[in-house]
């Protein structure tokens, strides 16, 4: 039997735009209100998508929400016509109605967790979507993003999907974000990393102070109960608060593992020694810990570069190599040590650059726009073929992006009637496209 690791990449939406709705997510909160270009933003991510393919990764691509959120809106009480509906929510309450245009789907690090067969009591792929509650335009996605990840996994016997956790602040879940899976083969048995950035029911507990801490040890917990995973194959390591504060809202801002690597910033973790001895005592063999040092990359260049927000991918066995950001290449500290890593006696061998510009000014690096799924061949065989990229997918996605996508969009244009209009338009089509069925709001009223 084969095993692979599949990503499964945000498809962006076509309302792509920046209105500053993440506190704690520097990024977007410093490009607030600039113009967004929802084409670039979704053709650079399907050229990522390309080159792994091309690099023998099988590459998978998980579907945009509908936005503007007319329902979101309705729901808070504006009414009318659709084209009402905008024009109110747009004038009364810009904020808000900005929140309810966030192509936010597109960072599927975020769209749930995912347990591998190999690692779970009753043998099937586990997915619970994450209720993001930290953000009111992100809390919007876990109801669709289930709902997609059904149409893509749907054969029951070998996928078993969960409901999001509750819709509040105490199971706070932000999902593939805060977990990292170690293993020695994908196939094998791994160990589970779930990472908190706070405690909902103790509050003795060390906590960030400027910033929130938006996954929550309960959220974690819950989680792991769902999937039934043993206790002997997951830990959980708290996020220094120290570090949320200054910016890392994720820890996979911070951290990244593949298979038996965990490359991460020294200032990382709470407890790190007893974590990393836990998870190598669980795995049964040791761990590459590639720890990068304050004095050699600061967390502020962390946070500015991605440096972490990395892909770590396996190409053949003992050889990974790290799918980074351009804006790595571009700072003078990071470049070099990424220069210096791969001459380091670690499976990390290359480094591959990317111009994910139009996503990383929300915040947004290679890995939040991936969903990993270790999957074995039969199961790869039950996925919907339609999402999983081939020359034919590429050829035709970048068509559907061109036919409808706009070059410019400004925080003005959102109110626009033919904004939503077009994005139903072109996530129609998609749902033909990849087969999806009525996954969207609008298709099922
Ligand atoms: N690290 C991972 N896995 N994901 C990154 C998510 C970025 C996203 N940005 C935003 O939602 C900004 C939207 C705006 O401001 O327009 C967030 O903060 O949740």
């Amino acid at each position: 039997m084969q095993h692979f690791e599949v990503n499964f990449d945000g498809l962006v939406g076509p309302t792509h735009n920046y209105a500053g709705l993440s506190f704690g997510n520097v990024a977007s909160l410093s490009n607030a209100k600039s113009t967004s270009s929802p084409k670039s933003a979704a053709k650079q991510g399907l050229a990522k998508m390309k080159a792994l393919q091309e690099m023998g990764m099988v590459q998978g691509v998980l579907a945009p929400q509908e936005r503007p959120d007319i329902y979101a809106l309705r729901r808070l009480g504006f009414k009318g016509e659709d084209h009402e509906v905008l024009a109110k929510a747009a004038k009364e309450a810009p904020a808000i109605f900005r929140a309810c245009c966030s192509a936010s789907s597109m960072w599927t690090a975020n769209a749930a967790t995912v347990s591998p067969s190999a690692d779970t009591r009753n043998g099937k792929v586990h997915f619970t979507p994450a209720n993001l509650t930290n953000k009111f335009h992100r809390s919007l996605e876990p109801e669709t993003s289930g709902r997609i990840l059904q149409a893509m996994f749907a054969n029951s016997r070998y996928f078993e999907h969960h409901r999001h956790l509750p819709d509040n602040e105490h199971f706070g879940d932000e999902g593939a974000a805060n977990h990292t899976r170690f293993c020695s083969d994908y196939g094998h048995a791994g160990v589970e990393l779930f990472v908190y950035g706070r405690h909902a029911f103790d509050s003795s507990k060390p906590a960030p102070t400027r910033y929130p801490a938006r996954q929550t040890f309960e959220a974690s917990e819950a989680v792991a109960r769902l999937h039934g995973l043993s206790p002997d194959n997951v830990v959980f390591m708290q996020q220094n608060p120290a570090v949320i504060d200054q910016g890392v809202f994720h820890n996979d801002v911070i951290a990244v593992g593949n298979q038996n690597v965990m490359f991460y910033h020294e200032e990382a973790f709470i407890n790190e020694a007893q974590g990393f001895a836990e998870l190598e005592q669980k795995l049964g063999q040791s761990i590459h810990f590639i720890k990068v040092p304050t004095n050699v990359v600061s967390v502020d260049d962390a946070v500015k570069t991605y440096l972490f927000n990395t892909q770590l991918i396996t190409l053949k066995p003992g050889h990974m190599a790290i799918i980074a950001p351009t804006e790595c290449q571009e700072n003078e500290r990071v470049a070099q040590y990424l220069n210096d890593l791969v001459g380091m006696d670690t499976p990390i061998k290359e480094v591959r650059y990317f111009d994910v510009k139009q996503s990383m000014r929300n915040g947004g690096g290679p890995a939040c726009l991936r969903l990993r799924v270790a999957l074995n061949d039969q199961e790869l065989a039950a996925v919907n073929p339609n999402v999983i990229l081939t020359d034919e997918l590429y050829a035709r996605l970048n068509q559907w992006v061109d036919k409808h996508y706009r070059d410019e969009l400004s925080s003005d244009d959102l109110a626009d009637p033919n904004l939503l209009i077009e994005s139903r338009t072109a996530l129609d089509e998609l749902t033909q496209i990849m087969h999806l069925g009525s996954v969207y709001p609008f298709q099922r009223v």
